[in-house]
Formats: structure tokens, C-alpha cells, sequence
């Protein structure tokens, strides 16, 4: 069964947003059954681009969607499938509000009202079975914060700075060290549910006042005791941080961290989505630990994802974006596999006080192997296991007997039996993994049927003398490895070196670590055109590589850019020409120039070889031009070209001038300083866009016109240039071209 993507549509934002902005259209059979979400291709507004989900809400409620998509899967969740749901969106579309939401009863998001289903499903169990069957739900709840697993149930002061670890158990991502909570009603869920939100990491931001920083994962472990049979089901919710556009947040040092291990996370995910929908070998989870921890396409169970959308122009690109990534998400499939439950020994003390009261300890807990798809939906499986008889009780202390004695006629009796109802095989196990002669290999007989057991021919007194031989044997081995050890003072010498050593080289692994975590994401910001952003990382890196010349160029390089980007926005937008300040004028700009085109080159190799960064080893590349097209249309306009409404900015294509005007570029800075009435009198010819009057302009010829007009004729857009640096910028156009139009002006 593939992942379920349904798409939720957020209502426009009171005294933000409004109704003229509005991009996003929803279409389906009838008006409470959509499916498809239209929107608009950003370069050619008439043209709309469709996606298809399995559900389309449009201004849902909370209820309309928890009882539509999400209360069936509590049924599954009880049949023993593990479900996964988790709100996927870029930042204030609404996942927060969606999974955890408003604290009145209508409000209430997708978990609060998933507990509310599990509380009443199990007390209606333990009331239709009697007693004899008993739940019990257990949460953890824990957060990613930059790329660091936290737990949500410890205060922040107590949290160890490198979070807690992981690892892979069996295809199943492990928290180790995570507090797991018995949780009997719901309120109690709530109180801790409640108090542990107080511990995920928010704060605000420019685009919403309580983002979340983190991806917070619940897990809701529901355990069903009948007898000596426990099933074992995990429902997790989970929220995951929205993807940010930094030119959009205005992040400060601590959010743009944040930000970034937000983006790779999310970038991550993006790319083992699209290398599970393109079959590839190798997917790469690894490397994200939400993307280890989500195990999309790798998990058990039942997914659905909810896709969150903001409706207006100003999410245009985002929103695009995210519904690829939809698209590609609802083809992965998940393997449909219940898990089994497994018989657990109770402890003889505990038996007097029934089911409820046994302890749960997870290393008591063997899974068994899954069974294979076709089987997943089996319903007699209680029928199947009450005919069940438990074979008899293996203790390994037995395994140095030269032949155990010949298994009971029960436990053949019982493969047999289970044999012809289910032919238990693990899916993912070989046959050699498998246990022959059990159909279960962690199911045991209760320790108080002596009639049972093997008759193995050893007492009580010979089992315990024989533990004492094996454990004094080892504790004999150990005692002389250690004297060993410590009578060689050569390696203790070289093991406090090697000490000492490691000790070093961890420290400075930390740091440079820690530096190229921030090159990194200064790179990822300059991929995103955030030059601001970049710097900020540069310079945070900058004290990690001390006397790194190159780095240093770097920020000084684009410190530069920067400002004269400012100049460029002071001098197109009109009543700062009036409140012009002199700037100071740029200084080696052949230079500079040089350098940002090799940071170009840089971010495309850091895009395809990020081991590059590692030395931070500056090669001189071979300078490689960029294709000059001469027709924009075909070609989808990049973010960066885009104003934050979505529509075309103002046609400037990041490309280098041509090289005859490279010198010539400080006395365009000056002349960007104004608009001189001739200046005006340019603009005005090349905004006409009519290629019969352009070509009139001094050093333009027909095909230099036709190649203005091309890249300022986007259909159905207005793009003016209102700058002579934009003008300068203009394919095949470049400064000297600039200075002869407008010097062929006062001519005509
Ligand atoms: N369906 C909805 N109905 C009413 N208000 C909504 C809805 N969805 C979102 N909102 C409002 O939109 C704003 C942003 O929502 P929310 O904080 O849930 O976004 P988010 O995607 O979780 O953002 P981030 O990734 O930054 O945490 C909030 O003020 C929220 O109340």
C-alpha cells in the first residue's frame, strides 16, 4: 500500500492575508470529496498546474479531518499495525495546528483527538472481552532539534548538549535513553502531553509568531494483554519543522542555525524521496536523523501524510515545491505487516495480581518474525493461537549438554498445528534465519507447569553448580587479561599517549566540525541566494579556520556584493534618490567580480562534491560561462528571480557581464547613484519592449534589442527595468553598452 497524502489548505490569516491573494483552487467529485489542489505555473499565470492526493480539505475543520482520514487507522492500530502520520509543510501552513492545535474543544488537532479515539477503543475492548483483555498506552515524545534527538519529557537544563543516540534495530530506528511514560487516561496524556510542549523549541518568527524549530515525534505505544499474549502497536504523530526561505524570516544568528538544519533535514527527505520513487540503490537516510527516525518507505504499517498549504501568492514557490515533493511521496510504498503478538513468561510473583499489573520491560519483549503481506489481514488469529499448546521452555545453560533430550510431542504437535493454519515466515528473514523446529521463537510455557518441561536430566543443585563452574571460569579469564595489561609498562605508556593524543584530536575534530557545519550552511544559503544569510554563516566559520585566507576573501568578497546590492535596491526604488547617501564606491571590483563568479562555481561543486568543503582548499577553476539564452520561456525562473509575491522580479539575470565591460563597472556604481532625466529617458525606450525603438540606441543592434525585449517579455508580466544596474545586467547587454545608450541619447 503506497503512503497516504492528503492535502490541507489553510484559511487565509486574519489582518494578513487576503482574499485577492488567494492562488490555490480545489477541485473533486463532489464538494465534500476533492482531490485536487490547482495552481498557478508562477511564469505564466494562465497556466495551472494540477496534483491529484488521495483527499483535498479546503478550510476543513478539525473534526472533518481527524474523522475522515485519520480515526479509521485507530482501527488498524488495534489490529496490531503500526500507523505513522506526520504533517508535512513549509512554516506556517498550519502543521502545529493541525497535529497538536488550539486548546478548545473544536480546536483540538490531530493527537489529542487520536488519544481520545485510543483511550475509547480500549475501554471498550477490556469491557467486550471481559476484563480479559487489558491496554495499556505508554508514550514517549521527543524532538530534532539541529540534527540532536532530545526528550520532550526532561526539562532543557537537563538535556546533554549532544542529545541522545541512535541506532538501527532491525530496520527499526531506536532512541536510546528516551523516557517512556504509562499514560492510563486522557487527561493524563494531556498534563504530560501539555508539559512537554512547554519543552519543544519555538520561537518567532517573521512568518509566524510561534514557529516550531524541531521535528517533535510522539509515539503512542498501545499494548494489549490477553493472558500471556501481549500485542504490541505504536501510532507516531509526528511534526515536523517547516522549511524556511530565509529572505522571507529576517532570522537572527540562532534561528538561521536552526534554519539550516531545518533545510537539510527537509532536504534530505526530499532526496530520499525522490530516489525511492526512481528505484534507486541506495536512499540516503542516514544522513538526517529525522530522516533515519521517519523511515519513509522503509517503516512498517500504515502512513499518511498530511500536506500543509498556505493558499496565497507569497508561498507561490514554496507551495509548488512542496506539492512536488507530495507527488512524489504518495507513489512510495509501505509494507502492510501487523506486528505479532508474542507470549510473554510472567513472573510467578506477579501472576496473583493479574495482567495489568506485569511488567512491560522491553528486553522481555522478543518480536517474532513478520509475517508476509497476504497474511496481514488474517482476523482468526486469536482462534489460531487459543488452539495453540506452548512448547516447552529451552534455557540455554543447557547447550553444553552433549544431546539435548528429544523435544516433547507437544511442541511437534504445535508446529504442526500452526503449520496448517499460518505458515509463519518473516518476510525479511532467510529460511536459514528461521527456527525450524518452533513456529515461535519467543514463546514459552509459564514457569509453573513443571508437568511440561523436558526432563533434561539435571537437578536443581547440578544446574546451579554448573553456572558457579562457568562464572567462576570467566571471572578466572578476566583476572589474567588484566594482569596482563597492567604488567606491560610500555603499553600503558603508549596507551595514556594514545589518550592524549585522541583526546587532541577530538577536540579539534569538534571544532573544525563545528566550522564546516557552518560553511555548510553558508553554502546552502548561497544556493539559495541568500547572500546575507551566507555571510552570517561565513563569519560565524571564520574563527574556526584562523588564518584562512580564502575564507577571509570570501566574506570580504561578498560583504561587498552585498553592499552593492543595497546600492542597486536604494537606487531603483524612487524616494530614496532623494534620500541618497554617497556609498563608499567599491574597490577592486575585477577582483571581487572574479571571486563571486568562482563562488558560483563553488556552490555548484559544494551541491555536487560537499568533500570539496572539507579542505576548504581554494582551486582555481576554469572559468565556465553560463549558457547565454536568449528566450527565457522555457526555462522555470529561479526563487531568487522572484519577488516574495511569487511573481517575476524585475528581469536581472545573475550572470557575469560581458568581459569587455569589466572595467568599466565602477563608473556604472557611479552612475547608479541617480536617475538623470536621460537616464529616465533610457529606461523608458527599453520598458516600451518594442525592439524597433531599442534597436535605435546607440551600440544596440537588432539582435542586442531582441535579446532585452526576450528577457524582459514575460507573458502576462509586467517587468520593467528601473535601474540603470539592472539595465547593466540584462543578458548580452553589460556596462559599456549601458554607458553608449545612454551617451547616444543626448544625441537623438
Ligand atoms: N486550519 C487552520 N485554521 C485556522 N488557523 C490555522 C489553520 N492552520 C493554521 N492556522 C494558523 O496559522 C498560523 C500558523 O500555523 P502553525 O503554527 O500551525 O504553522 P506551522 O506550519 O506549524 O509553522 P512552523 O513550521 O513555523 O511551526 C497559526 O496562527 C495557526 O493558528
Amino acid at each position: 500500500m503506497s503512503v497516504r497524502v492528503v492535502a490541507r489548505i489553510r484559511p487565509l490569516l486574519k489582518n494578513t492575508e487576503i482574499e485577492k491573494d488567494r492562488i490555490i483552487e480545489t477541485y473533486g467529485e463532489a464538494s465534500d470529496n476533492k482531490t485536487t489542489v490547482r495552481i498557478p505555473n508562477p511564469k505564466v499565470p494562465a497556466e495551472l498546474y494540477s496534483f491529484h492526493f488521495n483527499s483535498v480539505y479546503d478550510d476543513a475543520t478539525q473534526a472533518e479531518l481527524y474523522d475522515r482520514e485519520i480515526s479509521p487507522q485507530v482501527r488498524h492500530l488495534f489490529k496490531g499495525f503500526d500507523v505513522t502520520i506526520f504533517a508535512y509543510g513549509v512554516t506556517g501552513t498550519g502543521k502545529t495546528y493541525t497535529m497538536r492545535g488550539g486548546k478548545s474543544l473544536a480546536d483540538r488537532g490531530v493527537i489529542p483527538r487520536l488519544l481520545s479515539s485510543i483511550y475509547r477503543r480500549a475501554r471498550k475492548i477490556e469491557k467486550d472481552t471481559d476484563g480479559e483483555t487489558q491496554v495499556e498506552v505508554r508514550m514517549s515524545y521527543y524532538e530534532i532539534y539541529n540534527d540532536k534527538v532530545y526528550d520532550l519529557f526532561e526539562p532543557p537544563e537537563q538535556r546533554t548538549p549532544a542529545g541522545l543516540p541512535i541506532y538501527d534495530n532491525r530496520g527499526k530506528t531506536v532512541v536510546v535513553g528516551l523516557t517512556e511514560r504509562p499514560c492510563t487516561s486522557l487527561k493524563e496524556f494531556e498534563q504530560l502531553y501539555d508539559q512537554a510542549n512547554v519543552n519543544r523549541s519555538t520561537s518567532a518568527t517573521k512568518l509566524n509568531a510561534h514557529s516550531s524549530r524541531s521535528h517533535a515525534i510522539l509515539r503512542v505505544k498501545v499494548i494489549q494483554t490477553t493472558g500471556d499474549e501481549v500485542r504490541i502497536s505504536t501510532a507516531s504523530a509526528i511534526d515536523l519543522a517547516g522549511s524556511e526561505d530565509n529572505r522571507r524570516t529576517d532570522n537572527n544568528k540562532e534561528r538561521l542555525v536552526e534554519s539550516a538544519s531545518i533545510n537539510k533535514s527537509l532536504f534530505v527527505l526530499a532526496q530520499c524521496v525522490e530516489a525511492i520513487s526512481k528505484k534507486q540503490a541506495r536512499i540516503p537516510y542516514r544522513e538526517s536523523k529525522m530522516t533515519r527516525i521517519l523511515s519513509l518507505g522503509q517503516n512498517n504499517g500504515l502512513t499518511v501524510m498530511i500536506l500543509n498549504l498556505a493558499p496565497v501568492r507569497s508561498y507561490h514557490l514554496d507551495t509548488l515545491s512542496s506539492l512536488n515533493f507530495a507527488n512524489r511521496t504518495k507513489k512510495i510504498e509501505v509494507n502492510e505487516v501487523e506486528n505479532q503478538p508474542f507470549y510473554r513468561e510472567q513472573p510467578v510473583k506477579n501472576k496473583a495480581e493479574g495482567p495489568k499489573s506485569s511488567s512491560m520491560c522491553a528486553p522481555s519483549m522478543n518480536r517474532q518474525p513478520l509475517r508476509p503481506k497476504m497474511l496481514s489481514q488474517n482476523t482468526h488469529l486469536q482462534e489460531v493461537t487459543a488452539n495453540v499448546v506452548k512448547p516447552a521452555r529451552q534455557f540455554s545453560v543447557y547447550a553444553d549438554q552433549t544431546k539435548p533430550p528429544a523435544r516433547p510431542s507437544t511442541a511437534a504437535n504445535t508446529a504442526h498445528v500452526r503449520s496448517s493454519h499460518i505458515p509463519i515466515k518473516s518476510p525479511k528473514r532467510t529460511s536459514s534465519e528461521a527456527l525450524p523446529s518452533f513456529g515461535r521463537p519467543t514463546k514459552f510455557s509459564r514457569p509453573n507447569e513443571p508437568a511440561k518441561r523436558p526432563d533434561l536430566g539435571l537437578n536443581k543443585t547440578a544446574i546451579e553448580a554448573l553456572i558457579e563452574r562457568k562464572v567462576n571460569e570467566a571471572l578466572a579469564e578476566r583476572a589474567d587479561q588484566t594482569t596482563v595489561s597492567s604488567g606491560d609498562p610500555v603499553s600503558d605508556e603508549v596507551q595514556r599517549r594514545l589518550d592524549a593524543l585522541e583526546k587532541k584530536v577530538d577536540g579539534q575534530e569538534s571544532e573544525r566540525a563545528e566550522g564546516l557545519e557552518y560553511l555548510l550552511m553558508a553554502k546552502q544559503h548561497q544556493v539559495r541566494c541568500e547572500d546575507a544569510s551566507a555571510l552570517k554563516m561565513y563569519r560565524l566559520a571564520l574563527p574556526h579556520f584562523p588564518g584562512n585566507e580564502k575564507l577571509a576573501k570570501k566574506v570580504s568578497a561578498l560583504e561587498k556584493k552585498i553592499a552593492v546590492k543595497q546600492l542597486e535596491r536604494a537606487v531603483s526604488a524612487p524616494r530614496e534618490i532623494v534620500a541618497y547617501e554617497p556609498v563608499e564606491r567599491p574597490v577592486a571590483r575585477r577582483k571581487e567580480k572574479q571571486e563571486d563568479d568562482e563562488s558560483y562555481h563553488e556552490v555548484q561543486d559544494v551541491v555536487e562534491h560537499n568533500d570539496d568543503e572539507d579542505e576548504f582548499a581554494y582551486k582555481p577553476r576554469t572559468k565556465i560561462r553560463r549558457p547565454q539564452t536568449t528566450n527565457l520561456a522555457p526555462h522555470p525562473i529561479p526563487s531568487s528571480h522572484l519577488a516574495t509575491d511569487g511573481s517575476p522580479r524585475p528581469a536581472i539575470k545573475h550572470s557575469p557581464p560581458p568581459e569587455e565591460d569589466e572595467d568599466s563597472e565602477d563608473e556604472l556604481a557611479n552612475t547608479l547613484t541617480f536617475q538623470t532625466p536621460r537616464t529616465r529617458q533610457l529606461l523608458d525606450i527599453i520598458n516600451t519592449k518594442d525592439v524597433s525603438r531599442i534597436k535605435l540606441l546607440k551600440g544596440v543592434g537588432v539582435k542586442k534589442a531582441e535579446a532585452i525585449v526576450n528577457c524582459l517579455c514575460e507573458p502576462d508580466d509586467d517587468v520593467r527595468v528601473t535601474s540603470l544596474g539592472q539595465l547593466g545586467k540584462l543578458k548580452g547587454v553589460g556596462v559599456k553598452t549601458v554607458q553608449n545608450m545612454r551617451s547616444g541619447l543626448a544625441a537623438l
